[in-house]
């Protein structure tokens, strides 16, 4: 049986980028909406009515709103790509090698809430040191990330690469979220399973795609003989078993001279490293994804593949 998949938003980044990623596949049909259609709530109520998935693409307000349009019906599934739902506990973390028990927990949830882009990196980054006990309470975690523009969506694109705009963006690289109360934070310190909330300082570069996300760390504030090689093989056991997340082997991070933010671009599989020098006092843990890839889009139909083989 073909599953019914109606991708609210579809016009958009993430939206878009979901449908490229559905083309051609024989085993869901695509409810679609009209482009100039798009936001006609009549239409979305019986599209999201209609769908055996509906994939929400849609800023938080208007993602509300679209759950609320299924108040009455309980056979509709849901994965919700905003901020909306990420740390309601009736809705499923879709981030599924964040622990082993996640990917049953998303193949038969009704909920799903698509991971940030950013704490996709640093969750991937933070959970397994503290599972392993290596990051104690209370440490003072920070997060330095920089993404492509296309993180922040239609708006954020148009800003970058349309000079004549009057809100037109000239800054090759820029930081923002200088207030410090970034969307994301809540939910890196909730399935970060951290007791302190992160230092989140996000920035945006002029590449379309790309994410580099980083949690540096000082060993002694650690875990009584914490080092890099213990952090790099907690980071290996955390993820053994699939390949979406690969821990890159210390001889090969050593080899690198620098980490191209795009390397990853077009793909949906996330890449970590920890770097620093064998006895050294430091190390810092990198994230490395595409955040349209395993930070939005490849996610969201890796979550839709999880809740189809329920
Ligand atoms: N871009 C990224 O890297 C990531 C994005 N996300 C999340 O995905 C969601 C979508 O983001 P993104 O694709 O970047 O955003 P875009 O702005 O590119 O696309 C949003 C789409 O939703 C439509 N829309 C907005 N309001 C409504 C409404 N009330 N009713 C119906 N449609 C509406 C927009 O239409 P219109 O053109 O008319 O505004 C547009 O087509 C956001 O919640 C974002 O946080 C998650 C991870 C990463
Ligand atoms: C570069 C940029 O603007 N990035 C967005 C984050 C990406 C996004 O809006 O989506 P998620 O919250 O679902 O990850 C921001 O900082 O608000």
């Amino acid at each position: 049986m073909t599953a019914k998949i109606f991708i609210d938003g579809e016009h958009g980044t993430t939206g878009l980028q979901i449908r490229t990623r559905m083309a051609g596949r024989r085993d869901v049909e695509l409810l679609s909406i009209p482009e100039a259609e798009r936001r006609n709530a009549a239409m979305r109520e019986d599209l999201l009515n209609s769908a055996d998935i509906a994939i929400l693409c849609l800023p938080d307000d208007a993602s509300k709103e679209a759950v609320s349009m299924l108040a009455g019906n309980n056979k509709v599934r849901v994965i919700d790509t905003s901020t909306a739902y990420r740390i309601d506990p009736s809705w499923a973390y879709g981030f599924a090698e964040m622990d082993k028990a996640q990917t049953g927990k998303i193949r038969s949830a009704r909920y799903v809430a698509n991971p940030g882009c950013y704490p996709t990196g640093a969750i991937a980054l933070i959970r397994p040191l503290r599972a392993a006990g290596i990051l104690p309470d209370g440490y003072p975690v920070t997060v330095n990330a920089i993404s492509g523009y296309t993180g922040g969506g239609k708006q954020l694109i148009a800003q970058m690469e349309d000079q004549s705009r009057d809100d037109a963006i000239s800054a090759n690289n820029f930081l923002y979220g200088l207030t410090l109360k970034h969307k994301h934070v809540p939910e890196m310190k909730v399935h970060g399973q951290l007791d302190r909330a992160p230092l989140f300082s996000p920035s945006v570069g002029r590449f379309a795609q790309g994410m580099i996300v980083q949690v540096p760390l000082f060993l002694e504030d650690l875990k009584d003989g914490a080092t890099i090689e213990g952090i790099h093989k907690a980071l290996v056991e955390h993820y053994a078993g699939q390949d979406i997340v690969t821990v890159v082997p210390p001889e090969e991070s050593r080899a690198l001279p620098r980490v191209d933010a795009e390397e990853l671009v077009g793909k949906d599989t996330m890449k970590l490293f920890a770097f620093g020098t064998p006895g050294g006092a430091h190390v810092n843990l990198v994230a490395l994804l595409d955040n349209l890839g395993k930070g939005a889009s490849g996610a969201a139909v890796q979550n839709m593949d999880l809740m189809l083989s329920a």
